[in-house]
């Protein structure tokens, strides 16, 4: 039973992923700014010291403005490397003199140490007010997220928002998401 209901999702997800992806790219960037002041705020509104962001991809939200902003506010940023697969991802310690090597899928990371963040930023294609995410279909942020258990903050522009994006056993809703408009908190008991 369990089994053909998680490929039923898997396909919902894929196609749903490939439409996002598609309709992220006319989004605009014009309030990026906005959006990263308004999750500055919420970030160092909590006592969380190391901070896992994210190093952009293609049309994603560039937070490497708040990469340097974190490090002059004192606060540590991490940030990912991909691991393989099926396997939760790791955090590298980053500054603004780090350089970056390419990693899996495109994505990059520094060289820097191995930390274990206790706030992580996590990106999406697409979000549902109930705090579930759309992701690029690794599984990485629900992986990691269930292992590290510390609090999760979502950010993306207002236009991803969507009424429900389809779910499977292991999604984490995420109780905050950060667009332009400023900070959404969701209602869900599950999420962290
Ligand atoms: N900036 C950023 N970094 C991130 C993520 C992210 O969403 N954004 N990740 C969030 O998880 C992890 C990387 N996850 C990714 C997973 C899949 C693909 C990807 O391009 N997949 C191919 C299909 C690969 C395959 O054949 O299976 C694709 O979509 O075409 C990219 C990143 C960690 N780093
Ligand atoms: N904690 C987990 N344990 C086992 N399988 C998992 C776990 N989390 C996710 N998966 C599986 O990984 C696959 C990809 O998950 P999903 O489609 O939710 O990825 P995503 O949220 O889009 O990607 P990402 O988290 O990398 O941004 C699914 O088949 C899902 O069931």
């Amino acid at each position: 039973m369990a089994a053909p209901q998680i490929s039923e999702i898997d396909v919902l997800k894929k196609s749903l992923r490939r439409k996002m992806a598609e309709y992220r790219q006319g989004l605009s960037s014009e309030n990026e700014e906005k959006l990263r002041g308004f999750l500055l705020k919420e970030i160092l509104a909590q006592p969380a010291q190391k901070i896992a962001a994210v190093w952009p991809l293609a049309e994603e939200v560039d937070l490497r403005p708040l990469c340097h902003a974190l490090s002059e506010a004192g606060r540590q940023v991490l940030l990912p490397e991909t691991t393989p697969k099926g396997s939760p991802l790791i955090f590298r310690r980053w500054t603004p003199s780090s350089s970056m090597i390419a990693g899996r899928f495109g994505t990059s990371h520094p060289e820097g140490e191995i930390e274990v963040p206790d706030l992580v930023l996590v990106p999406f294609l697409a979000f549902d007010r109930s705090g579930y995410r759309l992701g690029y279909g690794g599984g990485y942020y629900d992986r990691t997220l269930a292992a590290l258990n510390v609090p999760a903050i979502g950010f993306g522009f207002a236009g991803q928002q969507i009424d429900a994006v389809p779910t499977g056993p292991y999604d984490i809703p995420l109780k905050t998401i950060v667009t332009e408009y400023g900070v959404l908190q969701t209602d869900n008991p599950k999420s962290l």
